[in-house]
């Protein structure tokens, strides 16, 4: 089955830079989200990123139209039905995703593919709360869509190669990069990243260093773009403990313990550039460390 139209669960940081990149290779898109001022909050990224592109050559005005045409959105979650494939890219808490597909499934049409963008979470489980585990799968994108290469794709146990395949070619239409992950805690990016940024919160907790050092020795020291504390806060706080969490208990091996500095950011509400602090405060007009 040719996919045309793309349903996006939540209009977050990934949602809505999942939405620009189909919306910009011809994709139809409809954007759900809980709340209108979410949607409307994600429809004003994408334009945002969208005239950033225009101003750098890398697409037209006539394209950025275009693809911003190609993107409608709704509240109405069940709305999703019409479309050929489903991202899922709410909040990486299990409960929210399985409460999604559970809603959702009644409404899909039997061809249409089921996926989720987590970070994390086992596939094979979320799949086995939906009606079709052969044709969901997990569909992984890197932040910031709009400009970052890759998407793993995992397969859960069941799902087909039917399924595998048309992810594939979608990957290629949206010009990047796949890379196939078994379906194990956190796949292979995160199962890498998040120990370093795990580790990297150890060593302020343990006044190794300060965010600045840390972040600049990491930056000039092995050419990192952003040094581990500014890409936490630019990932958010909520989803790197989310994530470690998952490390930790599917994995249940110590190492991956989240560091208790990380779990009181997020208590405190500190998750980063998305509530303006974490380990920057990014309320002035450049980032100041909190630390
Ligand atoms: C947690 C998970 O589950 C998985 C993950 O995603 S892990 C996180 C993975 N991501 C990373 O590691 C990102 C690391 N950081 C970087 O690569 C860079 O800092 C960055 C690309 C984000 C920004 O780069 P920069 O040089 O500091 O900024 P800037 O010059 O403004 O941007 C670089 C380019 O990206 C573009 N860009 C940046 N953000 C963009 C966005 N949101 N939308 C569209 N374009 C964007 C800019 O227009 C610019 O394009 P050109 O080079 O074509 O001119
Ligand atoms: N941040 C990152 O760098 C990356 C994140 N991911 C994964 O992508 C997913 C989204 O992350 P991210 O975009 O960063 O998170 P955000 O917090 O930016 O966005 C999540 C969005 O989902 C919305 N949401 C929550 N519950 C529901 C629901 N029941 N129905 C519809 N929408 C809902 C939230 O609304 P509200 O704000 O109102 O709660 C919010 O708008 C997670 O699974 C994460 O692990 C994957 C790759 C990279």
């Amino acid at each position: 089955m040719e996919i045309e139209t793309v349903g996006v669960v939540g209009a977050g940081q990934m949602g809505n830079g999942i939405a620009h990149v189909f919306a910009l290779a011809g994709y139809g898109v409809l954007l759900t989200d809980i709340s209108q001022e979410s949607l409307d909050r994600g429809r004003q990224v994408i334009e945002r990123n969208l005239d950033r592109q225009v101003s750098r050559e890398k697409i037209s005005a006539e394209d950025r139209d275009a693809a911003l045409a190609r993107i409608r959105t709704t509240l109405t979650l069940s709305d999703l039905g019409q479309t050929d494939l489903v991202i899922e890219a709410a909040t990486e808490r299990e409960t929210v995703k399985t409460a999604i597909f559970e809603d959702l499934v009644p409404h899909l049409k039997p061809n249409t593919i089921l996926t989720s963008n987590t970070s994390s979470i086992s596939i094979t489980r979320l799949a086995s709360r939906t009606d079709r585990p052969e044709k969901f799968m997990g569909f992984h994108f890197m932040n910031p869509v709009p400009v970052m290469q890759l998407v793993e794709l995992i397969r859960g146990i069941a799902t087909d190669q039917e399924t595998f395949d048309a992810m594939h070619r979608v990957v290629e239409r949206l010009g990047k990069t796949a890379a196939t992950a078994e379906d194990f805690p956190a796949f292979i990016v995160n199962r890498i990243l998040m120990p370093m940024i795990n580790e990297a919160v150890y060593t302020l907790y343990e006044g190794v260093g300060n965010v600045s050092s840390i972040d600049s020795a990491m930056k000039l020291g092995t050419n990192h773009p952003m040094g581990p504390l500014e890409l936490a806060d630019f990932i958010g706080l909520d989803t790197c403990l989310a994530i470690m969490n998952v490390l930790h208990d599917g994995l249940a091996d110590t190492k991956y313990r989240p560091c208790p500095l990380l779990t009181k950011y997020v208590e405190a509400g500190w998750l980063g550039r998305k509530t303006k602090r974490g380990f920057y405060d990014y309320r002035g007009e450049t980032p100041v460390p909190t630390r």
